[in-house]
């Protein structure tokens, strides 16, 4: 049987090798054409990029081709695997049918009690290129089938079993039925997935980001997926867990990357993230750009070539109606504001020297002398300032009076929370309030019109000194000059537009914040807060989205208590949930001791079955506060032994950041960042301090109990919380 296995394998191989020679001399030679035409150029560029993509996606599926056979009651069978090859001698059958396409579906779904007309699943184990063994199920024993039994146990026990690496690894081979059910759900609206830890919710995610993107690949490779995540140590955990499914396309960020040309570098107080992530902040930036639009109490003084004007409070506040009338957004209201403050004090200067005697073209050079004086520069700046969303909450922020008057609500403790005197950067919790911002200042793209003008002006000269249209500078040329200069066809057009697109779909979604996703995907949901979802909300319009979390994890103090809250201020009801229910990372004999911490809570969460046990039961040790640091090296090398060449993760309260040095495989984290994250062995540090370190606290100590893959381990001076004392007693 392996012999025969191996023979077809082999065939696999040979396929798919010439396939990987036919892309690489495709690729070859199109980088050594050398275009002689705009046209030939596009070409060429696409055709690279096509092949490149080709062949890190060959190169992604070298291990692990193929995985699985459905052999089907009418004889049939069918390989399933990580790419589609179809058989070119033989009429393009299918020699290996992709996870993703409906043909691979019964290979995660079908049961004895739904066979799907599948005999006998096959997972083939195979090492290199050589299939080194097979584990089978036998579907059509009608009537045998336990409706809670996994799919392909033997492999996926493996899997789970495996060692840690500090980098999530695909599902491909494993997916279960209920996890397949929403990997394949339709793209349209939004899909939440509710799941306890370890159920796979991060894995669906990105199965799905992979999945939508191999059916809708039409309509999602313009546009993007969008995939968030809580921290750059989760991004990067999962990062690579995509690119061995074999996608591109996809943009992967964490909320505080969302706003381009700001990097969050800060940390700040919980209660202050939290503060900014309330929906209620909407009403207090309105408030605050309102605020910035002033009219002085007192006639202002304004000094014009020796002469000092008085700019009446009146005058102000008629400038101010006349720009608030446009009903626009700030930043496009000014230039009427400007106009009439400068037409006031041109009419002031006008009457000071005898109206009688100017002429029009006069008043105009008045005008523009007014417009370049520093004093009504500073005057105009003064009350109707041109705000990018960066000044906006810089002098908010510098500012106890701003402060004060846009969070009346606030006490002053609280508000002296968000005050920053000095401007060092960015929060993440900074983000969400810099896009709403820019929804009500409007763009301020006096810079980028006077760099295109610039540009197109260039760009012309350029244009008439050239007989060949072709050596045009590859940079963008602006659609109108183009038509301006009438020897460019609409093919050429549309050529030019292309050819300023080489960046990825991703790359340039990145760039842009008036970007939207053809999808959008968040995992660990539950964490964000009011004013990030309007920030997510506004990248994805069309509401294809899935978003995966669990209530009952939620760390964040402005995050989720439940999906309904989350989610109505925008869809009202109209969303699906799923629900996630087996656990497959924690083993059951921790998952015990987990869940009494949960019940704590007294949440209505469903608590998940874990799919093993391992035989280990959790331990703890009670230790003097002042021998923590030297007991907690000596348990984590005794634990760092127990799990081979697996993982470590030694979990802390923030207050004991410093307690332990890490290592290559011992990572010391605060619960925070260890969200999303497993290790094979896990100590749990100080479990009542995590409790009290946070109004999320109870949630926190759940997040970290449930990381643990193998063993679990808590170590502590202080007492033991006591529903935790009491599951490990
Ligand atoms: N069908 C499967 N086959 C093999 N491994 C699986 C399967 N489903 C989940 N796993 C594994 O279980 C572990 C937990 O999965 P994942 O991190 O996606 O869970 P999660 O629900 O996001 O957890 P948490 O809420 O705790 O962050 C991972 O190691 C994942 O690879």
């Amino acid at each position: 049987m392996l012999a025969e296995e191996q023979d077809y394998v082999t065939r696999l191989y040979d396929r798919f090798d010439i396939l990987r020679e036919q892309a690489q001399q495709f690729l070859s030679s199109a980088l050594r054409q050398i275009p002689d035409s705009e046209q030939a150029h596009t070409e060429r560029n696409a055709a690279t990029r096509m092949h490149t993509e080709q062949l890190a996606q060959y190169a992604a599926a070298e291990t692990g081709l193929c995985f699985g056979k459905l052999e089907f009651t009418d004889d049939t069978d069918r390989y399933i695997g990580l790419i589609g090859i179809l058989d070119e001698d033989n009429d393009y059958e299918p020699l290996l049918v992709d996870w993703r396409a409906p043909a691979a579906r019964p290979f995660y779904v079908a049961t004895g009690a739904t066979t799907e007309g599948v005999r006998l699943r096959r997972h083939l184990r195979i090492r290199k290129r050589t299939v080194i063994g097979v584990d089978d199920e036998l579907l059509d024993l009608s009537g045998v089938e336990d409706a809670d039994a996994v799919t392909g146990e033997t492999a996926l026990l493996a899997a789970l079993n495996a060692k840690r690496t500090g980098r999530m690894t695909d599902i491909v081979r494993t997916i279960q039925a209920e996890q397949d059910n929403i990997i394949r759900s339709p793209l349209h609206g939004v899909l939440v997935v509710q799941g306890g830890p370890g159920t796979g919710k991060t894995a669906v995610a990105l199965h799905r980001a992979a999945y939508l993107l191999y059916t809708h690949r039409e309509q999602l490779a313009k546009r993007g997926v969008l995939v968030v995540g809580p921290n750059t140590e989760f991004l990067n955990y999962i990062s690579q867990v995509l690119p061995s499914l074999g996608e591109t396309g996809v943009l992967m960020a964490t909320v505080g990357d969302l706003f381009p040309d700001v990097r969050p570098k800060l940390t700040e107080p919980d209660e202050a993230a939290a503060i900014k992530g309330r929906p209620d902040m909407v009403e207090v930036l309105a408030k605050a750009v309102a605020d910035r639009q002033r009219v002085p109490d007192a006639p202002m003084e304004i000094v014009f070539e020796r002469e000092t004007l008085l700019l009446q409070p009146e005058a102000v506040e008629r400038a101010k109606a006349a720009a608030l009338r446009l009903g626009t957004l700030h930043n496009r209201a000014e230039p009427t504001f400007s106009a009439a403050i400068v037409r006031e004090l041109t009419r002031i200067v006008a009457d000071n020297l005898g109206a009688d005697l100017l002429e029009a073209g006069d008043l105009a050079d008045i005008a523009r002398e007014l417009r370049e004086e520093r004093d009504v520069i500073e005057a105009l700046d003064w009350l109707w300032p041109v705000l990018s969303p960066q000044r906006l909450l810089k002098e908010l922020y510098a500012s106890p009076d701003l402060l004060e008057s846009a969070l009346p609500h606030l006490s002053a403790d609280e508000r002296a929370l968000l005050h920053r005197p000095e401007h060092y950067g960015w929060t993440p919790a900074d983000v969400p309030l810099l896009d709403e911002a820019m929804e009500l200042l409007g763009e301020d793209d006096r810079a980028a019109k006077a760099l295109a003008a610039k540009k197109r002006q260039e760009r012309l000269e350029f244009a008439e000194g050239v007989v060949d249209i072709m050596r045009i500078d590859e940079e963008v040329a602006d659609d109108d000059v183009l038509m301006a200069m009438n020897m460019i066809t609409a093919d050429h057009l549309a050529e030019r537009h292309e050819r300023s697109s080489t960046l990825t779909t991703a790359e340039r979604a990145a760039q842009d914040r008036t970007w939207t996703f053809g999808h959008v995907i968040v995992d660990e949901a539950q964490e964000l807060s009011a004013m990030a979802w309007r920030l997510l909300m506004r990248r994805a319009p069309s509401r294809s989205m899935t978003l995966v979390g669990d209530v009952a994890q939620t760390g964040d103090l402005a995050g989720a208590e439940s999906w309904e809250q989350v989610l109505a201020p925008h869809m009202a009801d109209r969303w699906r949930m799923e629900e996630l229910t087996v656990n497959y990372r924690t083993p059951a004999e921790i998952m015990s001791v987990a869940s009494a911490v949960l019940r704590e809570l007294g949440t209505s969460i469903t608590e998940t079955k874990s799919v093993r046990s391992t035989g280990v039961a959790p331990w703890s040790l009670a230790v003097p506060a002042e021998d923590l640091p030297a007991r907690l090296a000596e348990l984590a090398g005794k634990e760092l032994a127990e799990v081979g060449e697996g993982t470590l993760g030694v979990l802390v309260p923030a207050s004991l950041r410093e307690v332990l040095r890490p290592s290559e495989r011992v990572s010391v984290l605060t619960v925070r960042e260890a969200k999303g994250l497993e290790f094979d062995g896990v100590i749990v540090v100080e479990p009542a301090m995590i409790r009290e370190e946070s109004v999320k606290g109870v949630n926190d100590l759940y997040v970290a109990l449930t990381r643990a893959t193998q063993r679990l381990g808590v170590v502590h001076s202080a007492p033991l919380p006591e529903s935790l004392a009491e599951a490990l007693a």
